[in-house]
């Protein structure tokens, strides 16, 4: 207990709110490229990840995030532009780059023969870690996790929620000071995400940079401070995700399903609702009006000849803003 009477933080991260606070810089790329021989998978891009932060990469498929992912992590050399991660070059110090960054792969790489404490065990040796220190820490990371019954189960009879969080826990037995993860929810059902998200909060509360890549819009407006939305290996647009919202699309959305689905002539149908809404954006299936002012707009709406089908209204979402400056859909 501290002064205070609340509960010592646990080791994991310590340090970390000393040498990363929002002043430091975790990582710093500029015009950071990416090849495959003549694809160009990340396109000169450029930002900065500051210490105690939750910084997000979102994009559909293929947009790069991974790609961007494997070099900060020392796992994949860079092209060209320049990359420093902790003060480091990734390329020529990577040892110690990796020595200080927790890693959450995409799929799990567990050994699913192993109890889930001696893949933590096993893990932790790579470090130089002595069993004495690896005990104390493999017992505090499977109860962060809430795995800590399950210490002795195989790996093998565990949902992909509880793997998920075996790889969390494994990721930060070094105590690092940036934690890597890549899509760290896909695949799991509702429950256990809000689980992997809880603990992830909780992680960043104790000082520890997360840098994740999601294409899950949800994902990345409940955990990140700063997001860099990805299309195509490039950013097109960098934020706080509210504020990306403010500085993209209107507050609210009002969607419109047809009757008869959504007529062909999009001309004339654009032509029309634009007097209603700020924008209008065609879909295959329905129509989104965006507006800051819902009211007038289904006022318009029902005043109108529209054969609707229903009408739904919303505030507006990351999805709205990657639909506006890429012209489709994330998950398309
Ligand atoms: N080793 C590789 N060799 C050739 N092309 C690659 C390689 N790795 C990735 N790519 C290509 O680079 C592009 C970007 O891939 P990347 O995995 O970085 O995207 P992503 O945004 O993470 O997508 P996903 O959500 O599917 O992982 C894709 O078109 C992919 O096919």
């Amino acid at each position: 207990m501290n002064a205070k009477g609340q509960a010592a933080a646990p080791a994991m991260g310590q340090g970390s709110t000393d040498v990363g606070g929002t002043e430091t810089t975790m990582v710093r790329a500029t015009g950071l490229t990416k090849r495959f021989d003549d694809y160009v998978a990340v396109d000169g891009i450029d930002f900065e990840i500051r210490g105690g932060q939750a910084f997000g990469f979102l994009g559909p498929n293929g947009a790069g995030k991974t790609s961007t992912m494997r070099m900060i992590a020392a796992m994949s050399p860079v092209t060209s532009g320049s990359l420093e991660v902790l003060g480091m070059d990734p390329t020529t110090e990577g040892s110690s780059v990796r020595a200080r960054l927790g890693i959450v792969p995409q799929e799990d790489n567990l050994d699913n023969d192993l109890s889930v404490s001696d893949n933590l065990l096993f893990y932790g040796r790579f470090f130089g870690l002595d069993t004495r220190t690896l005990s104390a820490r493999i017992e505090e990371l499977l109860r962060f996790v809430e795995l800590w019954d399950r210490r002795d189960a195989r790996v093998q009879t565990l949902s992909g929620g509880m793997k998920r969080r075996v790889v969390i826990a494994r990721a930060l037995i070094n105590e690092p000071e940036i934690v890597l993860l890549d899509e760290p929810t896909t695949g799991l059902d509702p429950q256990a995400r809000q689980l992997v998200w809880d603990r992830l909060y909780r992680l960043k509360q104790r000082g520890v940079s997360l840098v994740l890549t999601t294409h899950y819009m949800d994902e990345a407006e409940q955990l990140c401070d700063e997001l860099v939305v990805m299309d195509r290996g490039r950013i097109v647009a960098q934020g706080p995700p509210r504020q990306l919202i403010e500085d993209y699309v209107t507050s609210d959305v009002i969607e419109l399903r047809f009757r008869d689905g959504v007529p062909a002539d999009t001309d004339v149908l654009q032509a029309k609702l634009s007097t209603m809404a700020r924008d209008v954006e065609v879909l295959a299936d329905r129509v989104l009006l965006y507006t800051d002012d819902p009211t007038g707009t289904a006022g318009a709406i029902d005043a109108s000849d529209l054969k609707l089908a229903g009408t739904l209204t919303r505030r507006s979402t990351l999805e709205d803003v990657f639909l506006h400056l890429a012209g489709r859909s994330l998950n398309e």
